[in-house]
């Protein structure tokens, strides 16, 4: 019976019947091709999409530095600190003559602009920062001044920030002022100036003056003097965008350091603008970090010192301040012409507690000194990541008095030599 089962199947029918049992190997075979195939096509896909937007991307990051290299001043923020609205109306008369060069600009009330914030995002952004401020009772700024002067007065001397803060800053200060408070002219305008130089920003012209006395203003008026000013800024906003890098005026306070002393006399036209000009005063275009041929008595003044150039600059107050050292049998004796008064090493006092001392030996510390007067300094540790003011802690002396200056040779021997 069996013999004749199996006959009764055709050869066709016994293939069909071998493939039906074999189906599931035979439908995982071809679910495989068909997803292979399918991986194939997506990868390919991908490959040329990937492609595709590199080379979009690289085309369009060509035209935007092109285009980026040719923008040198992307627009004028015209900041105003004003009481009864002289600053306020030469910062919109302002605007709009930079609007007639095709240079964007935009008015700024200081009260509504947070230094804190704000301030560092001009150095990256091309813009060119223009401050008018006037300066009220006792050389104080006016009142929507108030929070912007403070912010970068205390900034400018905190060495957390340092002298390269604001660099990429382009900025110019025109001062408001009346000449008849003697002792408080323009101080504003100059310290703003001033505060703006020490954090890196870099001036783009020298500081306009406007005094509202009419006998002594330089020009007749304020306005006049304001005209004056605008006409100079104008034209060098005109040479900035363009690129053009001017040459130092040659009036430089630091003249020994000037890098542009072959192109001194070059930019007669320039130079003609700035001697007509009266209302201008220390012709500097120049950042903090620019400088280096500042007096070390000057740099104590107005910045952090790092302890690196302490050794120097001491070495030339020194001199400046007649203060001899001599050695006598041996011993190293100080003589201050000062206070005439005579000190042997030995006699040097010890002002520095053993928290301050545990706290100075710390490792990886860079030490910030801040004068706070000429006599008083703030020691300050600065590790890379998290900085600490051990001037604020309450287990070191907030302030070391220097009486009359002090010699600091290595972390952890701090003393004071009086
Ligand atoms: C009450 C008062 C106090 C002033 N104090 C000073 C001053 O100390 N130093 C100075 O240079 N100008 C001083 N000025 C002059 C103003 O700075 C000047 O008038 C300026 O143009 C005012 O600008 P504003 O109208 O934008 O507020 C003072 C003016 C007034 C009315």
């Amino acid at each position: 019976e069996n013999t004749v089962s199996q006959d009764v199947h055709s050869p066709t029918e016994n293939y069909l019947l071998w493939m039906w049992q074999r189906r599931p190997y035979i439908y995982s075979a071809a679910a495989l091709l068909l997803g292979f195939c399918f991986f194939l096509q997506v990868a390919r896909k991908k490959i040329n999409y990937t492609e595709d937007s590199k080379a979009h991307k690289a085309a369009k990051s060509n035209n935007s530095s092109e285009k980026d290299a040719d923008v040198h001043v992307s627009g004028v923020k015209i900041f105003y600190g004003s009481q009864t609205g002289t600053a306020k109306g030469f910062a919109t008369e302002l605007s709009e003559e930079v609007e007639n060069l095709g240079i964007s600009a935009q008015v700024i009330d200081m009260k509504d602009y947070d230094p804190d914030d704000q301030l560092v995002d001009e150095c990256v952004t091309k813009s060119v920062c223009v401050f008018l401020v006037a300066t009220y009772t006792d050389g104080q700024p006016t009142e929507n001044a108030e929070w912007f002067c403070k912010w970068v007065e205390e900034a400018s001397t905190d060495f957390r920030y340092g002298n390269k803060f604001l660099k990429g800053l382009r900025y110019a200060v025109f001062g408001l002022g009346n000449s008849v408070y003697v002792g408080h002219y323009n101080t504003v305008g100059k310290n703003v100036d001033k505060w703006l130089w020490m954090l890196g920003g870099k001036r783009i012209m020298s500081r306009g003056e406007g005094d509202c006395n009419v006998v002594k203003s330089r020009n007749g008026s304020v306005q006049a003097d304001f005209l004056a000013w605008k006409v100079k800024f104008l034209n060098r906003l005109k040479a900035l965008s363009k690129g053009e890098k001017k040459s130092c005026s040659g009036n430089c306070k630091s003249g020994g350091s000037c890098k542009n002393k072959k192109k001194h006399g070059a930019d007669e036209e320039e130079k003609a603008a700035v001697q007509d000009n009266g209302s201008e005063v220390d012709l500097i275009e120049s950042s903090s970090e620019d400088e280096e041929s500042v007096l070390p008595d000057e740099k104590i003044s107005r910045s952090v010192v790092d302890v690196e150039d302490l050794g120097n600059i001491m070495t030339n107050i020194k001199k400046a301040k007649g203060v001899k050292e001599d050695r006598v049998d041996g011993q190293v004796v100080k003589l201050s012409k000062l206070n005439g008064v005579t000190k042997t090493e030995e006699e040097r006092r010890e002002m520095i507690t053993p928290a301050l001392r545990e706290a100075l030996s710390k490792q990886d510390c860079r030490w910030g000194l801040r004068f706070v007067q000429q006599s008083q300094l703030i020691l300050s540790c600065h590790p890379c990541l998290s900085p600490v003011n051990i001037s604020q802690s309450a287990s070191v002396p907030r302030r070391v008095h220097l009486e009359p200056f002090i010699v600091l040779r290595h972390a952890e021997h701090v003393q004071i030599a009086g």
